[in-house]
């Protein structure tokens, strides 16, 4: 395995209390590269007692948290900020050796996923209330927002440090304690998160890091009424799962799910801009991304010649391992996720569409980055999240047209269109129904906009001044005077 600069970046152990401990049980989970299938490292497998225990310590821990200056969280997360970009080589290391995403994505990444602290240890001096003049003379009005306490998050492993920022980081500025429950698949990268956040002051039991099995520890986290919000990033399916255990301790959650992004081109878009950012979005992580292109709408006036220009760009595309030089493509995150883009590449070529590009395996996890054209809508990729490197070519005529193509799905969560028009861009930016529009870009991503969907997308918005919203309680206070 290549070397870390600071190998005690590799945890072993779950984050507990300010401790690093095992499982009672001694039951470990191997954590495994899916680049060659090696083992990197293994973490505890802990049991929902074990989970339970500490909801306990988190509560006790919260209030020392919450009480502090609102500078002095700040100051510990700014510090958490700094010592994620001082060990960015490592975080990205690791990173790679478990999801498999190529080295400099990696790194981008931890940028991406820093740049979530460093925000809101900004939001947290600026949690302001209101004095509302009162109806009575002898009566003043305010209102607080205060923490709501004790918050969790079960988070995926398309993004093993990115989904872990965007719900710790509002969370502890917001005063509140976190336990954060990692995917299986890579839980390394936040326990490497949970050793720079201890090196950073986050006091014992404020930020806790568990790994073991997902249904048992997260029936623990959703019954417990001490747990006062759940944020989830994954599957829709599982969000609706999650949903359902939350609602009996009335739960304030939110949720990030799946998503059926379309990218439209229009005839009068710039269309190398439009290649460039079909690219971008499409193929990051290997297309394992709850927001990246999954339908691609072309009008029929350049379909053919944005075909030939997104062919010949992904020809260019190097799939191989994350580590070696000049990866653009990773592997898969593990076999079912091929076997998904097969399915979907196989029922097209059933209903008649075209392979022109890619579609074949590789060997272990590796998959040729693809391109379908003539797709139609009653295909399984018309409808179903991919989570993988195809991209289905759908032809279209009008505006109107492709508006209702756009929205015909449960999900909502990002869309792309490419134009020169300004009418047309007001007119297709506010048709669509997602919750975030990319116009003339296919990278949407960042720490300032609120991110998230509508309809089976989700709920709430993470990132920005909207996501500390989710982990604060507004209380109102009349007094009379
Ligand atoms: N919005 C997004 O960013 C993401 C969307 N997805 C979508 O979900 C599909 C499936 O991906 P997958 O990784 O299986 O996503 P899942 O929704 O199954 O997993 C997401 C997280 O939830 C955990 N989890 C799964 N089931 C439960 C449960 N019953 N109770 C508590 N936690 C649970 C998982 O744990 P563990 O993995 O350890 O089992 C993981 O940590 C993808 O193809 C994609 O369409 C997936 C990932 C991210
Ligand atoms: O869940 C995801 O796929 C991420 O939210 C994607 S992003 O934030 O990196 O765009």
């Amino acid at each position: 395995m290549p070397a870390l600069k600071d190998p005690s970046l590799l945890k072993d152990a779950c984050l507990v209390d300010g401790a690093w401990v095992q499982a009672a049980s001694g039951e470990t989970i191997a954590v495994t590269n899916p680049a060659d299938g090696s083992v990197v490292g293994h973490v505890p497998s802990l049991s929902g007692a074990e989970v339970e225990a500490l909801i306990a310590r988190a509560a006790v821990a919260q209030k020392g948290w919450a009480a502090l200056p609102a500078k002095d969280r700040s100051a510990r997360l700014r510090r958490w900020f700094e010592l994620m970009l001082a060990n960015v080589d490592d975080l990205g290391l690791i990173m790679t050796l478990e999801q498999g995403k190529p080295l400099a994505e990696a790194k981008g990444e931890i940028l991406y996923a820093a740049s979530f602290i460093e925000w809101f240890a900004e939001e947290a001096k600026r949690i302001y209330g209101d004095t509302i003049p009162a109806p009575k003379a002898d009566q003043r009005i305010t209102v607080l927002r205060q923490p709501i306490g004790v918050s969790a998050a079960i988070t995926p492993w398309n993004f093993p440090a990115a989904m872990i920022t965007r719900k710790a980081a509002p969370a502890l500025a917001a005063g509140c304690a976190m336990i954060v429950r990692p995917a299986d698949l890579t839980p390394l990268s936040a326990l490497a998160l949970g050793e720079l956040a201890v090196r950073a002051g986050i006091p014992a039991g404020v930020l806790q890091i568990v790994t073991g099995p997902a249904r048992e520890i997260g029936k623990v986290l959703t019954d417990s009424d001490t747990v006062r919000k759940l944020s989830f990033t994954g599957s829709t399916e599982v969000g609706r799962l999650l949903m359902a255990q939350c609602a009996p301790t009335i739960k304030k959650i939110s949720l990030e799910l799946g998503g059926n992004a379309p990218f439209i081109v229009f005839d009068d878009a710039d269309l190398d801009a439009a290649v460039e950012g079909a690219m971008a979005s499409k193929y990051r992580n290997a297309g394992q991304t709850c927001v990246c292109a999954n339908r691609l709408y072309v009008q029929a006036g350049v379909y053919d010649a944005f075909a030939a220009k997104l062919a010949e760009k992904v020809r260019a595309l190097k799939v191989g391992p994350g580590t070696e030089p000049g990866t653009t493509i990773g592997p898969m995150i593990e076999p079912k996720a091929l076997d998904k883009v097969e399915a979907h590449i196989r029922d097209a070529l059933d209903k008649g569409a075209e392979l022109i590009q890619g579609g074949r395996r590789l060997g272990g996890l590796f998959f040729e980055p693809a391109i379908l054209t003539g797709v139609t809508s009653d295909m399984l990729v018309a409808r179903e999240e991919t989570f993988g490197p195809l991209a289905p070519l759908f032809r279209f005529e009008t505006e109107e047209e492709v508006i209702a193509l756009a929205n015909d799905t449960i999900f909502g969560l990002a869309a792309y269109f490419y134009t020169r028009d300004h009418g047309r861009m007001v007119r297709v930016s506010e048709g669509l129904e997602y919750g975030m529009v990319g116009h003339n870009t296919g990278l949407i991503s960042n720490e300032v906009a609120p991110f998230g969907g509508v309809k089976q997308s989700g709920l709430g918005r993470e990132g920005s001044k909207y996501g500390i919203e989710d982990y604060l309680e507004l209380k109102y206070v009349c007094s009379a005077i």
